[in-house]
């Protein structure tokens, strides 16, 4: 966002910034600062001379250099992380003009994995505050707080909030929560061109059931436990409706929520407002993009899928949602595309035994408590030490636990034999060597996507699911790995992160200006992702490189506005697609800067 003295005129090539700032003001406004690269006529209108080196920098050139040797001489992902941020608040041209010239080396550190070791440690290390902070505490401030960002209605085109819930696999963090809405939203700038000052990440302050949070002096968010029910869903009503009065173009991205909140809100605003759950809907998509291109590697048809899914939260649900709907397009009906999928998660398998335990969007998935009467159960008594963060799964497992044991993984794996297996558990080694065997025993192609984030919670990696299976896997991860070499062949992990698929998503959305973000669109980014990566010799990734996200976020983009177009819910009517979603691309180069 550019300081109230600032505003920006013209399009494309003619665009241009005028400032009514002089001096130090320019050069503290993260926004206007070009640094060295400021021309001598830049440096005399406005009141530079002498605040800078008189060495003038031929545009971006010298500081990328100077700024890629500073990143690269710290010391840990974390330091790069930081100093990362630290550039952004000094000069934002600069830090995505670097971000996207070394986006391979820099996504995971900017964004995931690292960006949830920033998060644990977010109270020590922030530094200048980004975004804005609402409290449930004072649901009767939030648009003044919103306001206060200092945007008008037209100004604003995206906003990420979160309430950090369930931030990637590593549970409640509070108001540090703020860096994941930052650190999406610079993904969305980085890969698809959305605006960065037109954009406001927001975290929803609801309390914390983090005692370590709750323990640490430093820390910044409100010190009280997590705010649920009414009062909730009323803070969430009042923030939706002041974003919609205050923003009314924008969209909303909700970011790692936990499960039943996710849904329920979801359920509540998506027909109302341009909205979408990304660990829902953008992962559901990326990994149904993923999966488009292995089924037809594996040479088998969609209505031949049997899919065991572990971890039945909200990425896992949203997941099966997505495999669902892809079976029914192939002419399976609803319910048998249903049957088709099982779900595990710390009760074991899923069945309909359990239903007064089940949360309501795993109901439909229940397998018939008769149908799997025969199958052994294991004993249940060691719940992992995670349990308190889903009380209803750890509820009903404790209650297995009593009544006969619990249906695992590798019980599932051996009675249903699947084709597809996905892991959303949050927890590592979960997809064990003997397990894996199992179902490659019984499949030509397994297809085998272990996805929980950070890294470290991967529930196998892609070397061990490789050697495995001899090499016959077809595998994607959530976070990035290296490529891996097995019997001479190399094999490029493709990977199944949602920020292959929300950026080109979140911006078709915003330049069709949709009135809502439906189903078809969030098929048809899918089919764009998976359209990248058609390359099936050995060891090809499933999914584009990111090193390519600019032009696959493009192509997204491109196919979801089509499709909201031709659902006629585009508010915004263009005769060429592509050239609409070109022309709105942002671009780290630097405006000229006019003196008012
Ligand atoms: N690759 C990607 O793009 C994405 C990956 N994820 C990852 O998926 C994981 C889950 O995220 P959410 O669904 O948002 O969390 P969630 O909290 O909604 O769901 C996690 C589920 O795993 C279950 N679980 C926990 N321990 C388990 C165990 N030992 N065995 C079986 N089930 C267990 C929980 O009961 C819960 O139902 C996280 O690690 C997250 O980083 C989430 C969204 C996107
Ligand atoms: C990638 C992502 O959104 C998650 O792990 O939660
Ligand atoms: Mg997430």
């Amino acid at each position: 966002m550019f300081s109230r003295q600032a505003k920006i005129t013209g399009i494309g090539c003619s665009r241009k910034i005028e400032t009514s700032a002089r001096g130090c003001d320019v050069l503290r406004d993260p926004a206007l600062n070009k640094g060295s690269a400021f021309t001598q006529e830049e440096r005399n209108s406005l009141g530079l001379n002498g605040l800078l080196p008189p060495v003038i920098s031929n545009e971006l050139e010298p500081q990328l250099t100077r700024a890629l040797t500073a990143y690269r001489k710290a010391p840990t992902d974390l330091d790069k992380h930081i100093y990362m941020w630290r550039l952004h608040d000094n000069n934002v041209t600069l830090f995505y003009a670097l971000l996207q010239r070394h986006l391979m080396e820099m996504l995971p550190v900017v964004y995931d994995p690292v960006v949830g070791e920033a998060i644990e440690q977010y109270s020590e290390i922030i530094t200048r505050p980004r975004g804005v902070f609402l409290s449930i505490n004072e649901p009767d401030e939030i648009e003044e707080k919103l306001s206060a960002f200092g945007a008008s209605a037209d100004d604003i085109d995206l906003l990420v909030a979160s309430d950090a819930e369930e931030i990637l696999g590593i549970g409640d963090w509070g108001a540090n929560g703020i860096d994941i809405s930052i650190g999406k939203l610079a993904v969305y700038t980085a890969a698809a061109g959305v605006d960065p000052h037109r954009v406001i990440p927001i975290v929803l302050d609801v309390g914390t059931n983090n005692q370590k949070l709750l323990n640490d002096p430093l820390y910044i968010g409100y010190r009280h436990s997590r705010v649920v029910g009414e009062v909730y869903d009323n803070f969430i009503d009042a923030y939706v409706r002041a974003a919609k009065k205050l923003f009314p173009r924008a969209m909303l991205h909700w970011e790692d929520f936990g499960s039943t909140n996710a849904r329920r809100i979801l359920s509540r605003f998506r027909d109302k407002v341009p909205t979408f759950n990304d660990d829902m809907q953008g992962t559901g998509a990326i990994v149904l993009g993923a999966l488009l291109n292995a089924v037809r590697r594996s040479d088998t048809l969609w209505s031949d899928q049997r899919v065991v899914i572990l971890g039945a939260g909200t990425a896992g649900v949203g997941i099966a949602d997505q495999i669902r709907d892809q079976m029914v397009r192939h002419g399976v009906s609803q319910d048998e595309a249903t049957r088709r999928i099982w779900l595990v998660d710390l009760p074991g398998l899923l069945t309909d035994d359990m239903k007064h335990g089940l949360l309501d969007f795993q109901v439909s998935y229940a397998r018939p408590a008769a149908e799997v009467q025969a199958w052994s159960r294991v004993s249940a008594d060691m719940l992992p030490a995670t349990q308190t963060r889903w009380p209803a799964m750890a509820a009903l497992r404790s209650e297995k636990a009593q009544n006969g044991g619990v249906i695992d993984l590798a019980e599932v794996v051996k009675k249903v034999r699947p084709t597809i297996l996905i892991g959303t558990s949050t927890t590592p080694h979960l997809f064990t060597e003997e397990l894996v065997k199992d179902m490659a025993s019984h499949v030509e192609r397994p297809i085998i996507f272990p996805l929980s984030n950070p890294t470290n919670l991967h529930e196998a990696t892609p070397a061990q699911l490789i050697e495995w299976t001899d090499g016959r896997v077809l595998v994607a991860t959530g976070a990035p790995f290296e490529n891996v070499t097995f019997k001479g062949v190399s094999y490029t992990i493709g990977q199944a992160n949602n920020a292959a698929l929300y950026p080109g998503l979140g911006f078709g959305a915003i330049v069709s200006r949709a009135s809502h973000v439906s189903d078809e669109m969030i098929f048809a980014a899918a089919q764009a992702v998976a359209s990248q990566a058609t390359d099936a010799t050995p060891g090809a990734a499933l999914l584009p490189s990111n090193a390519d996200l600019r032009a696959t976020s493009s192509v997204v983009a491109v196919a979801v506005a089509s499709k909201a177009q031709e659902q006629n819910i585009a508010q915004e009517k263009f005769t060429d697609v592509i050239e609409a979603v070109n022309s709105a691309q942002w671009w780290p180069i630097y405006q000229p800067v006019i003196a008012i």
